[in-house]
């Protein structure tokens, strides 16, 4: 089957770069990308392309190449359904935030609702690729509601997670490690398989296109995700005591990744992981494993989230003990908001948890993101729930350059591994500070030698 129509359910951080994407390396391919948030999608169609809701390096020069030749962003969902042969799911699959399984399963409300409209408005036979990352057996579901809701059309359903980074979204679509499809084995399956194969075909090297039956492909994706974030909580477990015994965790990380079974990759400590993948992936994971009584294998993949909490925590704690036992009325400065660089993405990022814990005792936070806008800043911290909206508001500063965010400041926490923080003018900004001058760097990017010869009281994770 030639695929020539595409829709996409989701204009996120995934359905938006991965579309734009297929659209520029498949011109054949129309490429419709739709969503039922109208803002999104208007910024999506804005004509000054670098308003795109969504910052990656790169993105938006493809955007602006592809978008009304052979990608559209449109509101109109059934009229994308109708037309397209092959209909990708990217919707967001939040964790629960009611009834069973809250707090720990994924929310499948948005995957259902799509499965029901696809379902609904389908007159001929469609592919509908699961993009979303989703509980292994999803698509079995799916599948119900679609053939038992359906205008007696046919449907195959194929399951293509994704593994980009957010920041690298770009260069991973464009040279992935692998794409994975997981498909039916029976005969329609199989066509189907190809067809989205032969859509990746148009850029990536056949042999990196892994097929696999559907079950594994969804489990997959939570297992990399468990994987990847595992050796995070890894590192981060041994920075704490790095910090104890005088060992450098930068060098205990260099020393381990020379060894090639485990690889230099992930092992940078920090105040901690976020985004909003793997936590939410995790607790997925624990909460099947629970779900089939395997209690001690919930409870090894729980630890891995536990030892997070702990690390965002244990930054904070360090704060306020260094600060002589108090942040009351003291300003500290944040660099960085984001939940890594060069996204403008904060969903999980440890700068909301950090933040949370400081303005309980009384501080002002004093906030600088090259890419995140008060507005976000403050919709995180509603979020939690801590405290008013006004509280929240009346403990933020927000500030359009770092010089100003730090002016007056008691310290300066690093959240985020901005690269243009380590080009700032260090002595400027020690000389407008509060001394002693402290900087916490959350992210290991400063060069420390600089820093204490400035003057600067420096700590960094895990040495
Ligand atoms: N963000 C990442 O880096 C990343 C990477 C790999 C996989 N994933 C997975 O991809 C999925 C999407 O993630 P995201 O970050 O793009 O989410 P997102 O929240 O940025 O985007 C999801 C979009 O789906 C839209 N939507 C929800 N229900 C809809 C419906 N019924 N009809 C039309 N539109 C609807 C929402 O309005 C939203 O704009 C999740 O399952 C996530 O786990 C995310
Ligand atoms: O050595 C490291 C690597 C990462 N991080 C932090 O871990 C978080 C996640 O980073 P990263 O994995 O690079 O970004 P995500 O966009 O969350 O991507 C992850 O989650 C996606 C969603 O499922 C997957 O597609 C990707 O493969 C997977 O890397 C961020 O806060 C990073 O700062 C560290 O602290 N130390």
């Amino acid at each position: 089957m030639k695929i020539t129509k595409i829709c996409c359910i989701g204009a996120g951080y995934v359905g938006g770069p991965t579309m734009a994407i297929i659209a520029q390396k498949c011109p054949q391919i129309q490429v419709t990308v739709v969503d039922l948030n109208e803002e999104r999608i208007a910024a999506w169609n804005h004509t000054d392309v670098s308003q795109i809701p969504i910052y990656e390096p790169g993105l938006s020069e493809i955007v602006a190449e592809a978008r009304g030749c052979n990608l559209f962003f449109s509101t109109n969902v059934e009229k994308a359904i109708d037309e397209a042969q092959m209909i990708f799911i990217s919707v967001n699959t939040p964790t629960k935030t009611y009834g069973k399984g809250k707090g720990m399963a994924a929310d499948l409300k948005f995957i259902e609702l799509c499965a029901r409209q696809i379902a609904k408005v389908a007159k001929d036979n469609k592919i509908v690729v699961e993009k979303s990352t989703l509980p292994v057996r999803t698509a079995e579901a799916i599948k119900s509601i679609l053939d038992n809701t359906g205008n007696g059309v046919k449907f195959q359903i194929l399951s293509n997670p994704e593994f980009l980074a957010e920041g690298t979204a770009v260069q991973d679509l464009l040279h992935p490690d692998r794409i994975l499809i997981g498909g039916d084995i029976t005969e329609e399956g199989q066509k189907a398989i190809q067809a989205l194969v032969d859509v990746y075909a148009n850029w990536v090297p056949l042999e990196r296109i892994l097929t696999t039956n559907v079950w594994s492909s969804e489990l997959s994706k939570l297992t990399a995700n468990a994987f990847l974030a595992q050796r995070i909580s890894s590192i981060n477990a041994m920075s704490e005591l790095c910090e104890k015994t005088g060992a450098d965790v930068n060098e205990v990380a260099k020393a381990i990744g020379m060894d090639s079974r485990i690889g230099s990759k992930f092992l940078k400590a920090s105040v901690g992981f976020g985004g909003s993948c793997f936590q939410k992936d995790i607790l997925n994971l624990v909460y099947i494993a629970k779900s089939y009584g395997l209690n001690e294998v919930a409870d090894y993949w729980e630890q891995v989230i536990i030892m997070n909490d702990h690390q965002k925590r244990r930054f904070s704690d360090n704060i306020v003990k260094t600060l002589y036992n108090t942040v009351s009325g003291k300003k500290i400065a944040f660099l960085g908001w984001a939940f890594k660089k060069d996204t403008n993405d904060t969903r999980e990022s440890a700068a909301i948890y950090v933040a949370d814990d400081l303005i309980s005792e009384n501080a002002t936070i004093a906030v600088y993101d090259p890419k995140v806008v008060r507005k976000k800043v403050l919709a995180d911290l509603d979020y939690l729930e801590t405290r008013t909206t006004e509280a929240n508001s009346n403990s933020i500063l927000s500030f359009e350059t770092p010089y100003e965010a730090c002016e007056g400041a008691h310290a300066i926490a690093i959240l985020t591994e901005w690269d243009e923080f380590v080009a700032y003018d260090w002595q400027k900004i020690y000389d407008s500070m509060q001394k002693p001058a402290f900087v916490f760097d959350g992210r290991n990017i400063l060069d420390k030698t600089v820093l204490q010869k400035i003057g600067f009281v420096y700590q960094a994770v895990g040495s």
